[in-house]
C-alpha cells in the first residue's frame, strides 16, 4: 500500500510538539532550516544514491566514492553553498571519503599549528581543493605513542631544507585516510633533528604526488593498506602506507606556530605550550562526540520504528499480536539508548562551546584551560564512541533476524562506526589521559590551586581530600580502576550538561517534559547499571536502589507513546537512514520482499556454478568432476 503511513497511529499518540523538538535537536532554528534543506537536496538527487553500495567490489566502491566526492564539490560550487551548508552536504552524502580527512584534519592542523604566513599560503589552496591533504601521523609500529614515532626530519642548513626519512619498516606511515590513492599533500609527523639534536615530534607539510599526473614524487613509496572490517562502506576510504626515502622539503614547510627552526639551524620554542602540536586531535575529538549522537540516533531511529512495526505473540481472540516495543524488556534495552542519543547531542553541543572557548583563549595566549579541554575532549570521545558502537550493535539485536540484513542499514553503520573507538586516540589510552588529569587535580586539593570548571566538584568530595597524598604512587598498578574513575567522571559531565540544558528556556508544547523524562532515564539507568558501586561505597542504600528501579520502569511507560515522535525529531530522511526497517512510513515487509529480488544472486534462477559444483554432487559424480 504505497503512500500509507503505517506508523500514523503511533505519531498520533505523541504528547509534544515534534517540530519544536526538531529545532532543539538541530541546535537552533537556523541549523534546522539548513539541515532540513540540505538533507532533502541530497536525498532527492540520484547522483548521491547509496542503496547499491553493499553489492559493489572494492574498486567499484572506491571509484564511485571519487565520483560522489567530485559531484558533491560541483554541487557545492554550482549552488554557491556556504561552508556550513557544504559541511552538511558532505554529512548527508554519508560516505567515508578522503574529503573527511582533508576538511576534518588537514585544514584544522594548518590552522592550529601553522604560522600566519603558512596559513595564507596553504589554506586558500586547500579550501578550493586545488590540493588534497591527509593527516599522516600513525606508523606501522606506533599509533598511540606519538612520541615514539620513528620518521625523522633532519635539518640541512646547507640547502635550508628538511630531509624526511623512514629509517625502518615500522616507521612507515600506516593508516592515514586519503593517503593511499588520493591525497596530494600530507601533514606528516616526524622526529625533528637539528644540529644532531632530537627536538621531539613536529608536523611538516609534504607534497606526495604530482599535481599534473598524480604520480608519487621521487622518494615516496605510497599505496593502500588493504580491505578493512566488514567489507562495507569504510572501504571507500583509501587508508594508506607511505615510506620516505630522504625526501627534501623547504624549511618553511615545518608547521612553525609552536616552535621554529631558523635558517642558521637554531631551534626556537614559542611561548605557547608544546602540547599544541596535538591541537588537531583536540579539534577532531570534539567533532567525534557530536558525530556519536548522529550515529547512535540513527540506529535508535531504525530500531524504534521497527519495534513499533514488528509484532510477536500475544494475539487475543484473533486480534493483532503485540508490538515488540510494548514488551518491557525491549523498552529497557531501547529507551536508555534513545536517552543516550539526546544526552550525547547536548554534551556534544557543550563541548563545541568549550572548544571554541579554549581556541579563543589560546589565540590570546591564555593556556590555562588547555588541560581541562584535553581531558574533556579525550574522555567524552572515549565514552560516547564506546557507548555508540555498543548501542548500534544492541539496536541490531533489537531488530531480531532482519537486523542482520544489510538492507536494515545496521551492519554497515556498525562497520563504519566501530573504528571510532580506535582512531583519534584508542579509547582506553584516552581514559588514561583523563585519569592522569584527575589524579593531578586530586594531588593539588587543599593547595592554593582550586579546581574550577568541570572538576570544581572535587573539593566537595570528602574522600578525595583524604587520599590526595597517595595519588602519585601506583598509577600503573591501579590503572584499570583509574580508567573506571575516568568513565565515572565523564558520565557526570554528560548528566550535568543534560541537566544544564533543561535549565534553559525550551519552547514548544511538552518538549521540556519529554527531555526531562529522557534525562532521568539516562541518569537512573546509569545508577541501576552501576548500583553495585553505588551501594558498596555507601552513596545509596538498597532502598534508594529499589526506588530508582521503580522510577525507571515508570519513565519507560512515559516514553512509550512518544517514542516514534522522539525519533522523528531527528528529522532523518529515508536516504540518510539507509534502512528498510527504519523507513518513515513503516511499510517494512513489502520493501524487504522487493529488495531481496534485487540481489545480484537473484539475477538468474539457476545460479552460476550449478553445472560445475551442485549437479556433480546431486548426481553422485563428484569423484570424476573437474573442480
Ligand atoms: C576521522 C578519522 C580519521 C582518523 C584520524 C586519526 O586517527 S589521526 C591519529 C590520531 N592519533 C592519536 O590520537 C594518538 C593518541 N595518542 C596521543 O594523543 C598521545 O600520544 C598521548 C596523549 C596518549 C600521550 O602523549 P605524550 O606521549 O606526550 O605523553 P603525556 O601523557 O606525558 O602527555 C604530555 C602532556 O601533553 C598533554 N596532552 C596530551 N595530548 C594533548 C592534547 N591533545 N591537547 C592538549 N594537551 C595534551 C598531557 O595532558 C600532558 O600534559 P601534562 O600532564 O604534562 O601537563
Ligand atoms: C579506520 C582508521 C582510520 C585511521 N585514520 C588515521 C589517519 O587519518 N591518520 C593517522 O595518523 N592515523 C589514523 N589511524 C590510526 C589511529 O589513530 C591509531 O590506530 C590509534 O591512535 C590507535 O593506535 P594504535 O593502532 O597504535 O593502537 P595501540 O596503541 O597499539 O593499541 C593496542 C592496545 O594497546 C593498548 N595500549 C596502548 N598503549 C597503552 C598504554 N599506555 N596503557 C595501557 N594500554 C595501552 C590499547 O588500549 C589497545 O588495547 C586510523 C585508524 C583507523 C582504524
Amino acid at each position: 500500500m504505497e503512500g500509507v503511513d503505517h506508523l500514523a497511529h503511533e505519531r498520533n499518540k505523541s504528547e509534544f510538539d515534534v517540530d519544536a523538538m526538531k529545532i532543539v535537536w538541530a541546535g537552533s532554528p537556523h541549523a534546522f532550516v539548513v539541515s532540513d534543506r540540505i538533507s532533502k537536496l541530497v536525498a532527492s538527487d540520484p547522483g548521491f544514491r547509496k542503496d547499491n553500495r553493499s553489492t559493489l567490489s572494492r574498486k567499484e566502491l572506491f571509484k564511485n566514492t571519487l565520483r560522489k566526492a567530485a559531484y558533491a564539490w560541483k554541487t557545492i560550487i554550482d549552488l554557491h553553498l556556504s561552508e556550513e551548508e557544504a559541511a552538511k552536504l558532505r554529512f548527508y552524502v554519508d560516505e567515508p571519503a578522503f574529503t573527511d580527512v582533508h576538511w576534518g584534519m588537514f585544514i584544522p592542523a594548518i590552522k592550529g599549528q601553522g604560522t600566519e604566513e603558512q596559513q595564507q599560503k596553504w589554506l586558500p589552496l586547500a579550501y578550493k581543493m586545488q590540493i588534497i591533504g591527509c593527516y599522516a601521523q600513525t606508523e606501522l609500529g606506533h599509533g598511540s605513542n606519538v612520541q615514539g614515532l620513528e620518521t625523522t626530519a633532519t635539518f640541512d642548513p646547507q640547502t635550508d631544507e628538511f630531509i624526511i626519512h623512514s629509517p625502518t619498516l615500522t616507521s612507515s606511515k600506516w593508516w592515514p585516510g586519503g593517503l593511499g590513492k588520493v591525497a596530494t599533500h600530507a601533514i606528516a609527523y616526524a622526529l625533528l633533528i637539528v644540529g644532531g639534536r632530537e627536538q621531539g615530534v613536529h608536523g611538516f607539510i609534504v607534497q606526495l604526488r604530482s599535481l599534473e599526473d598524480h604520480s608519487p614524487l621521487p622518494g615516496m613509496t605510497v599505496g593502500d593498506i588493504g580491505m578493512k572490517f566488514g567489507n562495507g562502506a569504510y572501504n571507500a576510504m583509501d587508508n594508506g602506507v607511505l615510506r620516505f626515502d630522504h625526501v627534501r622539503i623547504p624549511r618553511n614547510q615545518m608547521l612553525m606556530r609552536v616552535s621554529q627552526v631558523t635558517c642558521e639551524g637554531k631551534y626556537k620554542q614559542s611561548d605557547v605550550p608544546r602540547q599544541l602540536v596535538y591541537g588537531a586531535m583536540l579539534y577532531v575529538r570534539q567533532t567525534i562526540v557530536a558525530d556519536a549522537s548522529c550515529a547512535l540516533s540513527r540506529a535508535v531511529c531504525i530500531a524504534t520504528r521497527y519495534s513499533a512495526v514488528r509484532r510477536q505473540f500475544g494475539s487475543q481472540n484473533g486480534g493483532p499480536e503485540t508490538q515488540v516495543i510494548d514488551y518491557k524488556t525491549q523498552q529497557s534495552r531501547l529507551f536508555p539508548l534513545l536517552a543516550s542519543a539526546y544526552a550525547f547531542r547536548f554534551v556534544g553541543e557543550w563541548l563545541k562551546w568549550l572548544y571554541a572557548d579554549v581556541t579563543q583563549r589560546l589565540q590570546a595566549n591564555d593556556f590555562s584551560t588547555l588541560p581541562e579541554a584535553h581531558a574533556c575532549t579525550a574522555g567524552l570521545k572515549s565514552l560516547t564512541t564506546t557507548a555508540t558502537a555498543d548501542g548500534i550493535e544492541e539496536c541490531r539485536k533489537l531488530c531480531g533476524g532482519h537486523g542482520y540484513l544489510c538492507s536494515s542499514g545496521l551492519p554497515e553503520l556498525f562497520a563504519v562506526y566501530v573504528p571510532a573507538c580506535t582512531y583519534e586516540g584508542e579509547n582506553t589510552v584516552l581514559l588514561l589521559q583523563v585519569a592522569r588529569f584527575l589524579m593531578k587535580t586530586v594531588s593539588q586539593l587543599g593547595s592554593s590551586k582550586k579546581p574550577v570548571g568541570t572538576i570544581a566538584y572535587m573539593t566537595r568530595v570528602e574522600h578525595l581530600m583524604q587520599c590526595r597524598c597517595g595519588v602519585q604512587r601506583g598509577f600503573a598498578e591501579l590503572s584499570a580502576d583509574l580508567v573506571e574513575a575516568a568513565v565515572a567522571h565523564c558520565q557526570l559531565l554528560v548528566v550535568s550538561k543534560f541537566i544544564e540544558k533543561l535549565q534553559q528556556e525550551i519552547p514548544g508544547k511538552g518538549v521540556k517534559q519529554q527531555l526531562e523524562v529522557l534525562c532521568n532515564i539516562y541518569a537512573l539507568f546509569l545508577l541501576h547499571k552501576h548500583q553495585g558501586d553505588f551501594l558498596s561505597t555507601g552513596c545509596i542504600t538498597p532502598k534508594h536502589a529499589a526506588l530508582a528501579n521503580d522510577e525507571l520502569r515508570s519513565l519507560y511507560s512515559q516514553v512509550r507513546p512518544n517514542a516514534i515522535a522522539l525519533v522523528d525529531a531527528f528529522n532523518y530522511t529515508d536516504h540518510y537512514l539507509g534502512s528498510i526497517l527504519g523507513c518513515y512510513d513503516g511499510n517494512v515487509y513489502p520493501k524487504l520482499y522487493e529488495a531481496a529480488w534485487k540481489d545480484p544472486l537473484n539475477e538468474s534462477v539457476v545460479p552460476d556454478g550449478y553445472h560445475q559444483y551442485i549437479r556433480p554432487l546431486l548426481k553422485q559424480e563428484i569423484r570424476t568432476a573437474r573442480l
